[in-house]
């Protein structure tokens, strides 16, 4: 049987430029161990580690036109179906500056401007995406251009073509998105705490949140916590992975691994703590590496091994 592909969305990707320092120190000349640009966003990091685990994926999103050729590039090496569209001007850099003992300081540009007709033909595009696929990825922030509520309006018209959808965004957007009510949200902490608008310093204040989101109908809530692991909470129940000690390269893209890795047991319809234990492992091997992806099946494996996964007693 032909497997039918997992969409992402990446409104407002980004050439991420990861930069290895000893120590940043602001204000002075700081020598960069290594540099490294790469064609990245949260949706199309998704993508790749999707297409590491045998997945088939399509890419839409927004790309600029003057430096969309690593991006293209990428998506036909890894065999992505690009149905990106591209605008005027050129796709941001973010800036990510890795420090050797693990702190990692992003700086993340704005990004193009989204002209209102390439936004109504994203959205037709979509919809002729709605026809080959039934689950969803929409990751990341929004563009210059786009209102706060696009992922609102984007997860109503998947919504009424029965789709799976699954979000991982901050801020606005992730208030727009909830009001919307997709099947899987995925917020860190701060990102919780930016939907509620209070600080939720303990598990009993962000179980609290969680309680509410459950109950605007949103299926499952994937509270991750950096090394302290994720937290899935559901109306089934509530579970915990606690992932195993890895040594810190580069945090960046272990959000996007694990929806990954997330998404891969929602379409094969793995069990909760199946799917926690290959989403924290494939979380980890990001931790461990520059950028995401697989590159070793058998380090895969092992850190699988190493994940602990328990039931949490949790009521809504
Ligand atoms: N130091 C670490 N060691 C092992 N696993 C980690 C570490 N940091 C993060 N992870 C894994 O990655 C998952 C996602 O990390 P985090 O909660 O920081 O997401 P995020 O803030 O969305 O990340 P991103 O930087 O991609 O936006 C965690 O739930 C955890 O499983
Ligand atoms: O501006 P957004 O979309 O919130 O985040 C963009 C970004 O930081 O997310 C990815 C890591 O998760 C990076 O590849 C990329 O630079």
């Amino acid at each position: 049987m032909v497997k039918r592909p997992v969409v992402t969305l990446t409104l407002n990707p980004a050439l991420d430029l990861t930069v290895q320092l000893s120590e940043l120190v602001p204000g002075e000349v700081n020598l960069a161990r290594q540099g490294n640009l790469r064609p990245a966003g949260k949706g199309i990091n998704v993508a790749m580690v999707l297409r590491d685990l045998q997945e088939q994926v399509a890419v839409t999103g927004i790309l600029g036109q003057d430096n969309s050729d690593a991006f293209e590039h990428l998506f036909t090496q890894l065999q992505l179906d690009n149905h990106f569209l591209l605008e005027q001007g050129a796709t941001r850099i973010n800036v990510k500056l890795s420090e050797q003992q693990g702190r990692v300081t992003d700086i993340n540009l704005p990004g193009i401007t989204v002209s209102e007709a390439v936004w109504q033909t994203l959205q037709q595009r979509l919809l002729a995406l709605c026809e080959q696929a039934d689950v969803f990825v929409l990751s990341g922030s929004l563009p210059r251009g786009l209102a706060a509520d696009s992922y609102g309006q984007i997860i109503g018209l998947l919504r009424q073509h029965g789709k799976t959808i699954l979000v991982d965004t901050s801020g606005q957007a992730l208030h727009a998105a909830v009001a919307a009510v997709p099947d899987l949200i995925k917020p860190n902490v701060e990102e919780l705490e930016q939907w509620t608008g209070t600080a939720l310093p303990d598990a009993e204040a962000q179980e609290q949140a969680v309680r509410k989101l459950l109950a605007l109908g949103i299926r499952h809530v994937v509270l991750s916590d950096g090394e302290r692991g994720v937290r899935w909470y559901s109306r089934d129940g509530a579970w915990q992975a606690l992932p195993p000690r890895v040594s810190v390269v580069s945090t960046v893209g272990a959000g996007d691994s694990l929806v990954a890795g997330l998404t891969y047991g929602l379409l094969n319809q793995l069990a909760v703590a199946d799917t926690l234990q290959l989403a924290t492992a494939v979380a980890a091997l990001a931790v461990s590496q520059i950028g995401v992806g697989i590159p070793d099946t058998e380090r895969l494996n092992q850190l699988k091994q190493q994940v602990s996964v328990m039931p949490l007693a949790f009521s809504c």
